[in-house]
């Protein structure tokens, strides 16, 4: 449905050439969720607006649903974009307009007849949840209702594509989760292929099937989610993942933690599974070989596929000698382990 062949973007700064984007190749199959990751400045937004031509290649080819975006007249690309709907980390709505006719504006602009706007906005309002909304203007409206209403007026068009530029980066963790809740039942129910950048890795976890890394304008890996999670290969994308994954050491451990060891306290430590780890039952089995006991303190495991992955903190009953057996033990399962400090 989207094919990037060999895009290169060079903007002209301070008189010099600059490469946003170098040699970037990428296909999004019909029916998809494809994420495109990055830091701040990778080129994730002039990326994602070489689709529709908000930006235009320096070079490359732009195929969307079999068309070369870059060889359609002003008239065609116009009638092209009108298949691929965006939505934007601000939403972009139109203060003065009400919820409804934000939603009815596109059809307006296509000439709808009055009696179908109605009848599209009213089904478009119900698939967003936003039916009791509809008199309302934005400014009284929540981040996520407003994210609603874009992504409401988007779909107006029966687009077949969807492009989300950073779209719940403006929103709580939570909203955030019902607005992903709500593109993966619009991209099952509706067959819209979706393309999005963020610079989240949960995101990315939530809901896409594939995911590219970018870094300086060049994407550095790529592949289905389930095989990027478990075998990332770049030191990018373990960090990504890492922070996809974090957890919190509770308040209480908090306070207690030291750096040294001392009386009483005992060794915690942060054990990282990864695809490479081995899959073994190493807590009962250090239980078992080494005598020592173990005490989850928190853990976050999780599957791509068959493989599991996650981070685990454990408090270790043993004096500081034996924990080094313990994290050779561990390291030989192929578990990344870190002392923290002392509890
Ligand atoms: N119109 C422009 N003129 C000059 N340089 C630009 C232009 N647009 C983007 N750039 C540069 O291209 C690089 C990539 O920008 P881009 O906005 O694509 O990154 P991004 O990954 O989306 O970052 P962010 O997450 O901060 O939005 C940046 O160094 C930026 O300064």
């Amino acid at each position: 449905m989207i094919e990037l062949k060999n895009i290169t973007k060079t903007f002209r700064k301070k008189n010099r050439d600059f490469t946003a984007l170098a040699d970037v190749s990428l296909s999004v199959e019909k029916g998809k969720i494809f994420g495109v990751i990055g830091a701040s400045g990778a080129g994730k937004s002039t990326l994602i607006r070489c689709v529709n031509l908000l930006e235009k290649p320096t070079s490359g080819m732009v195929v969307v649903d079999g068309q070369d975006m870059l060889s359609l007249s002003a008239g065609q690309l116009a009638e092209a974009r009108r298949q691929i709907g965006m939505i934007f980390q601000h939403f972009n709505l139109l203060s003065s307009r009400t919820v409804f006719d934000n939603i009815a504006l596109p059809l307006e602009l296509s000439n709808t007849p009055k009696a179908e706007i109605n009848k599209r906005v009213t089904d478009l309002l119900t698939l967003v949840g936003l039916q009791d909304k509809q008199h309302d203007y934005p400014s009284s409206l929540s981040g996520g209702q407003k994210q609603r209403v874009a992504i409401a007026r988007t779909l107006a068009n029966n687009p077949k594509v969807l492009l989300c530029d950073e779209a719940t980066s403006a929103l709580d963790p939570e909203t955030t989760g019902s607005i992903l809740k709500l593109l993966k039942d619009i991209n099952r129910r509706m067959d819209i292929t979706i393309l999005l950048i963020t610079h989240e890795m949960h995101v990315v976890k939530s809901i896409c099937d594939e995911v590219a890394v970018i870094s300086n304008g060049k994407l550095i890996e790529q592949g289905t989610v389930a095989d990027i999670f478990s075998h990332p290969k770049t030191d990018l994308t373990k960090n990504f993942i890492a922070s996809a994954l974090d957890i919190e050491l509770p308040e209480d451990f908090k306070e207690r933690l030291t750096d040294a060891p001392a009386p009483g306290k005992h060794p915690l430590l942060k054990l990282e599974f990864s695809g490479h780890s081995v899959n073994d039952p190493v807590l009962s089995e250090t239980a078992r070989v080494f005598g020592i006991d173990c005490n989850i303190i928190s853990a976050r495991m999780e599957y791509a596929g068959s493989v599991k992955f996650g981070v685990m903190l454990i408090e270790v009953y043993s004096n500081t000698d034996d924990v080094e057996k313990v994290i050779t033990f561990f390291e030989s399962k192929l578990i990344k382990t870190q002392i923290l400090g002392y509890v």
